[in-house]
């Protein structure tokens, strides 16, 4: 499908339009974690699946990084990895979502080693890094758009946890703070990017599919996490069992 031209504006209000009906904070499992209807179990699944998102993150974009052609679009983008991955041991956002997991009762070694990961967890996260790898640059760019709708099911996330959960504190949800002013620089320099490059039909509407891409991926890996922990709940062999962790 080619379409026609759009301009900027219009392409940012298509990729907006997108998120408002794509975007996971309409999935059913996130909406039962945010208002309170998970109990500890289903938490610590949720915790231990995004763990993997999470950690493949400063994967997916240092292979962007990579191919990027300029210092100038390098320097940006490697800040995402020192957000991600710290600048020293126990600093940066994979450590800050162990701390997540540590709070809620998950053993470090178990959640680092990945074994009780879903299969679609592993199969949606490695779709996008994949994805990452190789389409363009620009499609690539515009894959890491969903943090245009982060700080909003972020800011409901943590408040709706605190009120909710009384196993969960400030401390554990420490990983989200700085999300909520990191999040908005790095999709206001993506947004700009692909308005600024997606410059003909072909590429508007390859930036309109690598975002409803990445909503499949997040969408997804809530539909196994309800699928495996909802009742009925029908967990996958190997994958995190609740009763005998
Ligand atoms: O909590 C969330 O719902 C959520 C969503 C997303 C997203 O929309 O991809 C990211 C994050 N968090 C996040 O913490 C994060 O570091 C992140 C990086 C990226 C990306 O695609 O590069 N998305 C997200």
């Amino acid at each position: 499908m080619s379409g026609k031209l759009l301009s900027p504006d219009e392409l940012e209000a298509a990729l907006r339009a997108i998120g408002a009906e794509r975007y996971h904070n309409l999935h059913p499992f996130h909406r039962a974690l945010h208002d309170g209807r998970l109990n500890r179990a289903q938490v610590q699944a949720w915790a231990l699946n995004r763990y993997y998102y999470q950690a493949s993150i400063p994967a997916k974009d240092a292979t962007l990084l990579a191919r990027l052609p300029t210092a100038e679009l390098r320097r940006e983008w490697r800040r995402r990895l020192v957000d991600h991955d710290g600048d020293a041991p126990g600093t940066g956002g994979v450590a800050r979502w162990l701390k997540l997991t540590d709070g809620l009762g998950l053993d470090r070694a178990y959640v680092e080693s990945l074994e009780g990961l879903l299969p679609a967890t592993r199969f949606a996260v490695d779709a996008y890094v994949a994805f990452v790898r190789d389409r363009s640059i620009l499609e690539a760019i515009a894959s890491s758009l969903t943090e245009l709708f982060s700080p909003t099911i972020i800011s409901e996330r943590v408040a709706g946890m605190l009120r909710h959960y009384d196993f969960i504190t400030p401390e554990t949800l420490a990983y989200f703070q700085p999300r909520l002013t990191q999040a908005p620089r790095d999709s206001d320099f993506a947004l700009a990017y692909v308005k600024e490059h997606a410059r003909t039909p072909e590429q508007q509407q390859a930036v309109l599919g690598a975002l409803k891409f990445k909503c499949g991926v997040l969408w997804s890996m809530l539909d196994e996490l309800e699928y495996a922990y909802v009742n009925p709940a029908r967990i996958p062999p190997g994958a995190f069992r609740p009763d005998a962790a």
